[in-house]
């Protein structure tokens, strides 16, 4: 008898980002996040870049890899709706919300899932969590807030510490920097997302409540898993 092996967490995304095409709208553009499982799905696109008219993006390290593939990458700007943004994620939840930013492209990925009415996230099986809060929270701060917004994370139970990148803080493509928060409890992501969006200096907090998943294509050892968190 022989034994299948089971796919590595690369073949499992590679699996979702083939299967995130079935939601690309030929004619249309679509919007296109970040990250290595993304990194997949637009290698995949590529297959069909003829039937669509091009994608928005949301970072720079995304764009790079769409136009090598000769995808045209329009300005959020330029568009006023998408029909779909697809997009890979740190955590998902059981009501698809999510927590995004471990590429530090969290910022542009809230702008651009805004203007989709569907939000598509693909992930390895490794990524569904029964609640938030597990994956160090990313938010993206002003630098001269930093130190004032890291107190106030403390004074609710985390501890939270700068992103660096060859010892040097990391500058995302707004060039502003990355809080990586530890111990938060995140029991009502809404009413989270609302409250760390409001403290000054935050630019964006890496839970997406308000921008949640419409449907996940979850990467599991028996296949591609589909949750759908429209209902
Ligand atoms: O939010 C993100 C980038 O800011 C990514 O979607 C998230 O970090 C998942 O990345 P990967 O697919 O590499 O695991």
């Amino acid at each position: 008898m022989t034994t299948m092996n089971p796919l590595t967490q690369d073949e499992l995304k590679t699996l979702v980002g083939q299967a995130a095409l079935q939601y690309v709208v030929p004619g249309e553009i679509v919007g296109v996040g970040t990250g290595s499982t993304v990194n997949k799905f637009i290698d995949a696109l590529a297959g069909m870049k003829n039937q669509i008219k091009g994608a928005v993006s949301s970072s720079v390290a995304s764009t790079e890899r769409l136009k090598a593939l000769g995808i045209a990458v329009f300005d959020a700007n330029e568009v006023e709706s998408l029909s779909v943004y697809i997009d890979g994620a740190d955590e998902i939840d059981g009501q698809g919300h999510m927590v995004k930013g471990g590429g530090a492209a969290l910022t542009r990925e809230k702008i651009v899932a805004a203007l989709a009415a569907r939000f598509v996230c693909i992930a390895d099986e490794s990524k569904l969590v029964k609640a938030l809060g597990q994956f160090p929270l990313p938010v993206e701060v002003i630098p001269m807030a930093a130190n004032h917004i890291a107190r106030r994370f403390q004074a609710m139970g985390g501890q939270a510490s700068l992103r660096l990148k060859d010892g040097q803080p990391l500058v995302t493509d707004n060039g502003q920097h990355i809080l990586d928060v530890k111990g938060l409890s995140i029991t009502d992501p809404l009413a989270f997302e609302s409250q760390i969006n409001q403290w000054p200096g935050v630019v964006t907090v890496g839970v997406f409540a308000h921008q949640k998943a419409t449907v996940c294509l979850l990467g599991t050892a028996q296949g591609v898993k589909t949750l759908d968190y429209s209902r």
